[in-house]
């Protein structure tokens, strides 16, 4: 079994999917209302941060998925009590007793999400050191953690790489500092924030990511005592304080998983209302659904997106950090650009790999070139990265049931769209991997019509 399966086995395991692999029979248009959650890019952050306080902390709205299941297991084995639970949407974490893990226990969660690297600021604050096991999440390009080494490194920590992770101590406490991040990286940004508000004096980070799970993250961390402002040009000054208390918090809904779902309306031809979803965080998003020729009401208790009938448009897209047009954003709106009449570019700046998944829609029928190198451009408003690729799609196509792989989170949900947009059966393998960020999807599917079982 490969290690992109035994990541699938265990995510699927983690949330109780029947099997890891569903057959789909397609060309239903998805229709219906589903609820959106909070954001897997903000709770499993919030649920770190819970680490810094005094006293117990109350997260709503959690998403049953693989990564808050991870996550809870790490702050479990660092003696955080957690009570209720992801499958009712509430978690209280309690960090009054938080304690060092045994290598064994932390070597058990090794390679099934990004966050653990995020506890090393937390960690080290209650307890002088951290070991942090070798990171998973999506295989998208090499994804180094050199920004955030480089960080911890200048609030005084001391970096020990292991073949088995990452050992760091702090003997002489954490000190404030001045960072520059060479890119507004989330991760980074989120790991000074994590570290900066209990270091001794002030923090200044230039060039910080201002994603709305980040000012989520920052709202958690003021109602948690912190004192944070985020200045004009991605600037963030963080005034250390001696001590922090826990925080009860309604997470940001999931912009990537409305998106997505967003997507799967427009493909199939359907509607579907996400309830939970906001405009503001979702704008450039908007934007680019209505030009393709998709539609929206926004209402109060969230968003519907539909197809209104007649053809779609092509569209050029370059992902961005925010308030560009997100990375996570454009695998399942490329299955909906197969359906639109004439040829899309998706230029991918953000990460140097993010493609694999366009061979499954190829095999389906699709008319997608992928430019390993990227694509000069003259009407570029992202300047051009040194690792960057673009997707040529050219539509309309009719695509065809095939046997897919998921390869990571999103690119599985665009398996999934394609799935229902194709002719015929398809089964689509490692599911579990969807799992990881998608709360109840199988349910959802089940709730907008579509066509589906488990295979045994
Ligand atoms: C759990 C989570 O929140 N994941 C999100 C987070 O990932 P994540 O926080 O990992 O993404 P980053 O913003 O850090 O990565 C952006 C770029 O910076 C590079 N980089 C990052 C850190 C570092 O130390 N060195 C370095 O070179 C990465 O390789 C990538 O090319 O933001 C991404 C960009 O919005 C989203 O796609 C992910 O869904
Ligand atoms: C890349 C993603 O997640 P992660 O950073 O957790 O791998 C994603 O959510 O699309």
């Amino acid at each position: 079994m490969n290690s992109l399966v035994q990541d699938g086995r265990k995510a699927a395991e983690r949330v109780g999917l029947l099997s890891d692999t569903i057959v789909i029979n397609g060309g239903r248009p998805l229709r219906g209302t589903i609820d959106v959650r909070g954001a897997k890019n903000l709770v499993t952050k919030a649920m770190v941060a819970s680490l810094l306080g005094d006293t117990t902390s109350t997260l709503r709205d959690v998403p049953d998925i693989s990564d808050v299941h991870v996550v809870s297991s790490l702050l479990e084995i660092h003696g955080v009590k957690i009570t209720g639970s992801a499958a009712t949407g509430v978690l209280q974490l309690d960090p009054t007793n938080v304690a060092t893990a045994t290598s064994a226990e932390i070597d058990a969660l090794s390679g099934s999400s990004r966050i653990p690297i995020l506890f090393c600021g937390p960690l080290l604050h209650r307890l002088g050191h951290a070991f942090i096991p070798d990171l998973g999440g999506c295989r998208i390009g090499d994804r180094p953690i050199d920004f955030h080494l480089d960080a911890l490194r200048a609030f005084g920590a001391v970096v020990d790489k292991l073949p088995s992770g990452i050992n760091i101590t702090a003997p002489n406490g954490l000190r404030g500092a001045n960072i520059e991040l060479p890119y507004p990286s989330v991760g980074a940004t989120e790991q000074v924030l994590l570290t900066g508000v209990r270091a001794k004096g002030t923090t200044e980070l230039k060039n910080a990511a201002i994603e709305p799970e980040i000012m989520d993250l920052i709202a958690v961390l003021q109602k948690m005592g912190a004192i944070i402002s985020v200045e004009p040009n991605r600037t963030i000054f963080i005034e250390g304080v001696d001590s922090l208390s826990g925080f009860n918090h309604r997470a940001l809904f999931d912009r990537n998983e409305a998106a997505s779902w967003a997507s799967a309306a427009l493909a199939t031809g359907g509607s579907i209302f996400t309830t939970g979803a906001k405009q503001s965080e979702m704008m450039t998003f908007l934007n680019v659904f209505r030009k393709i020729g998709g539609a929206f009401d926004i209402e109060e208790e969230g968003i519907r997106f539909y197809h209104p009938g007649g053809e779609l448009k092509p569209v050029v897209i370059e992902t961005d950090v925010h308030p560009g047009f997100m990375t996570d954003w454009q695998q399942p709106l490329i299955v909906a650009l197969t359906q639109a009449q004439g040829t899309s570019i998706v230029h991918e700046t953000v990460y140097e790999n993010r493609f694999g998944f366009v061979d499954a829609l190829v095999k389906m029928g699709a008319n997608i070139e992928v430019h390993k190198d990227g694509l000069a451009d003259p009407n570029r408003r992202v300047p051009r990265r040194a690792l960057e690729q673009a997707a040529v799609i050219t539509g309309p196509t009719q695509l065809h049931g095939a046997e897919l792989e998921v390869p990571d989170l999103r690119g599985g949900f665009s398996h999934l769209i394609a799935a229902l947009v194709a002719q015929g059966q398809s089964s689509v393998s490692n599911v579990g991997l969807i799992a990881r960020g998608y709360g109840d999807f199988v349910g959802k599917l089940e709730k907008l019509g579509a066509d589906f079982y488990f295979a045994e």
